[in-house]
């Protein structure tokens, strides 16, 4: 059979999809081979040529399957084939088969192409020219000349920061967290001091101060920062617990209260249970209690009493 006869020829393994028209050369050649003296094209290895379905004929539906010429005539035969309308093509089609001794190659011009044009390439991600690529790194931010270790995620040093130790905490019995003791120490009406209403800031001597341990029905007095604190009403909220607080009664807690939790404000905390300032033996002055010095007044008119 001669190569370009338009009969079916045997299927090649894998045959490169230029090649197999023209079993040879280039498509250019099969192209040339296949039209027919009068111009018309004919797809070369197709068995039937395309078929021209004339805009009012009602013809069978081709689904798109490898027919014989023989075909045809078998489905003639009467059975009950849905018909339908063919819609006007603007131009031939040419049947397309899925299978079959060889594949037909698209139509080249001038049939006009029924294939969507191929989407718009996207974007390059990537620079190409230098001039671009140049503008795109002067668009990154600049990396922070950083020395190793100094990361900002970390968070900064801080003398207030809390050591990373096992909590030693206690369960507070009911009524005695920390919001409890904020709302009790707030109230104007609650007696945290242990003095009698209305009485001035004392000047607490060490042996006033001793003898507040918190035993022997006394209120236990600490001092914090040079001034005196009463902590038994304190001491059910303490996080820390009772015992752990009454290791400063008596006496001076500060270095003991700032080994523990120097980022406490006891200032704050304890506001409403300053009983005075702590003074030396010698400077030690009773307060007459007289002159209606409330708590409002401070450690200065305790120095005035001077
Ligand atoms: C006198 C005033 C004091 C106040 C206002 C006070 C207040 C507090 C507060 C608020 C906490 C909780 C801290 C937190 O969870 O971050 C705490 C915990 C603690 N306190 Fe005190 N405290 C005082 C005195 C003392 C003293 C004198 C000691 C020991 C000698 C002490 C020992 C502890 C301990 C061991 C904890 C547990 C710390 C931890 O979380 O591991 N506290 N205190």
């Amino acid at each position: 059979p001669s190569l370009f006869g338009g009969s079916p020829r045997p299927a090649r393994e894998s045959p490169p999809i230029e090649t197999q028209e023209a079993g040879n050369a280039a498509a250019d050649h099969a192209t040339a081979a296949d039209e027919s003296t009068d111009g018309t094209r004919k797809p070369a290895a197709i068995p039937a040529p395309p078929r021209v379905i004339a805009p009012d004929a009602e013809v069978e539906v081709d689904i798109g399957i490898a027919r014989s010429p023989g075909a045809d005539a078998a489905s003639d035969d009467g059975q009950a084939t849905p018909k339908a309308s063919a819609v006007r093509p603007s131009h031939p089609v040419p049947a397309l088969a899925l299978s079959g001794p060889e594949p037909p190659q698209p139509p080249t011009a001038p049939t006009p192409s029924t294939l969507m044009p191929p989407p718009p390439r996207p974007p390059t991600l990537r620079p190409t020219n230098p001039t671009t690529a140049a503008a795109a790194a002067r668009r990154t931010l600049p990396t922070p000349d950083r020395q190793p270790g100094s990361s900002t995620l970390a968070p900064p040093p801080s003398h207030s920061s809390k050591p990373a130790k096992p909590s030693r905490t206690v369960v507070l019995s009911p009524g005695h967290s920390p919001l409890d003791w904020a709302r009790l120490s707030s109230d104007p009406g609650a007696d945290l001091r242990g003095l009698a209403r209305d009485s001035p800031y004392l000047r607490v001597t060490p042996s006033m101060l001793r003898r507040q341990t918190g035993r022997r029905g006394k209120d236990a007095w600490t001092v914090l920062g040079g001034k005196v604190y009463n902590i038994s009403p304190y001491a059910k909220f303490h996080p820390g617990g009772v015992p752990e607080l009454m290791r400063a009664a008596g006496r001076d807690g500060t270095r003991l209260f700032g080994e523990v939790h120097p980022w406490v404000n006891y200032e704050g905390m304890l506001a409403a249970c300053l009983v005075g300032i702590f003074v030396a033996e010698e400077d030690e002055v009773v307060g007459s209690g007289g002159g209606g010095a409330g708590a409002g007044a401070g450690a200065g008119d305790m120095e005035a009493m001077d």
